[in-house]
């Protein structure tokens, strides 16, 4: 166990490009787009893919769209993720800072501030603001977190807290923050989760035979699931469904931001959107578990995108419920995992 003053946090997020210029959003899509873990084929397709094709087409639409969101301290995503910071750091006394996958801070920044405000470090506790394992996320994030680690050689211990979808305070922490929400009449909630290529899903089948290919996969037992991204947003929406009381019939889950040709998890959000109304669910509360800050695929794919499409399908209300943000309950989940650990 070491001593509480010899230990820091940091706090690690996806990341947004530095300004909504289409220079930045360029540079911003290309760390991430290249990255082997998001789009997964070999190098010099990937490039040519992404330099060639998605980037150029995609960076100025983007940029639009990060206009459309952006405050005025910048992007909502990393204001967001500092006041997390400052709210975790108020509550355990010690130094948090925050760090990207893509863009600023960036690993090694946040890193070098622990260590000027405490030379004598020991331990740092890396918490990935992501509640799920995906390759495209969770894993890509703290690899990339260890191997700055491991290339600068710092000389403190790096421990990483898992994923934490079917940790009671994260769940209790996500049902609390939509009760209220459900005090207004609705039809149905609809939990949206970001999508991933299904064949990412049979690619982190450690069984080689589980994922999508057993009956009802999410539900029985595997190995298989300690990676699995599907199996692991099912439990989250189980638990907090459970915990809300929500019946059967009036929720259900999809995935959204679906990138390429390539199948990704189904089904897809937007296509819920325009169905839902046929189905005679008008009024509409949409949450969104795997994202912990609001961000561009919530403030601008759902709550306008989404909405728009909803609304002009038949649909009489809308409402997106917030991500955890700054929710206390978030809070003190984070300072009841990093305490653990200390403690450890
Ligand atoms: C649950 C977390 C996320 C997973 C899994 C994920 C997979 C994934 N994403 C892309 C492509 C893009 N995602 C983009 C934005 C974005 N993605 C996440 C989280 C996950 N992505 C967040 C929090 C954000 C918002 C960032 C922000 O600044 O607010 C974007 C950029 C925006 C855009 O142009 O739409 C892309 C591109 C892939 C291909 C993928 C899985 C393979
Ligand atoms: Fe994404
Ligand atoms: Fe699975």
């Amino acid at each position: 166990m070491v001593n509480k003053s010899e230990v820091g946090i940091v706090l690690m997020n996806l990341g947004s490009p530095d300004s909504t210029a289409v220079p930045d959003v360029k540079r911003y899509l290309m760390e991430f787009l290249m990255d082997k873990r998001v789009i997964d084929y070999p190098w010099l397709f990937r490039k040519l893919l992404v330099g060639g094709v998605i980037v150029p087409n995609r960076a100025p639409k983007s940029a639009e769209a990060y206009q459309s969101i952006w405050w005025e301290e910048g992007s909502p995503l990393i204001v967001l993720t500092r006041q997390l910071q400052k709210a975790v750091q108020n509550d355990m006394q010690i130094p948090v800072e925050i760090m990207m996958r893509y863009g600023n801070p960036s690993p090694e920044a946040a890193y070098d501030k622990l260590l000027a405000d405490n030379p004598s470090l020991k331990e740092v506790i890396l918490l990935p603001l992501y509640p799920h394992y995906a390759m495209s996320s969770y894993e890509t994030a703290a690899e990339y977190a260890k191997e700055i680690y491991r290339k600068k050689k710092y000389k403190f211990k790096l421990s990483v807290i898992p994923p934490y979808y079917d940790e009671p305070d994260y769940i209790n922490a996500v049902a609390e923050s939509m009760r209220p929400y459900l005090q207004e009449d609705y039809d149905y909630v609809l939990f949206s989760y970001h999508g991933v290529p299904v064949r990412h899903i049979h690619k982190g089948d450690i069984t080689g035979k589980h994922c999508l290919k057993v009956s009802d996969c999410c539900h029985v037992k595997s190995p298989a699931h300690e990676f699995c991204y599907r199996h692991q947003v099912t439990i989250t929406s189980e638990l907090v469904a459970e915990k809300l009381g929500l019946p059967k019939e009036k929720w259900g889950m999809s995935f959204q931001s679906r990138l390429g040709r390539e199948e990704w998890l189904q089904p897809y959000t937007a296509a819920r959107f325009e169905e839902l109304p046929k189905e005679g669910k008008k009024k509409l509360l949409v949450v969104c578990p795997a994202f912990v800050s609001d961000c561009l695929e919530t403030l601008e794919e759902i709550a306008v995108e989404g909405k728009h499409s909803f609304m002009s399908s038949g649909g009489d209300s809308f409402k997106m419920i917030p991500c955890l943000n700054v929710h206390p309950l978030w809070v003190n989940a984070i300072v009841k995992y990093c305490t653990q650990l200390i403690e450890k």
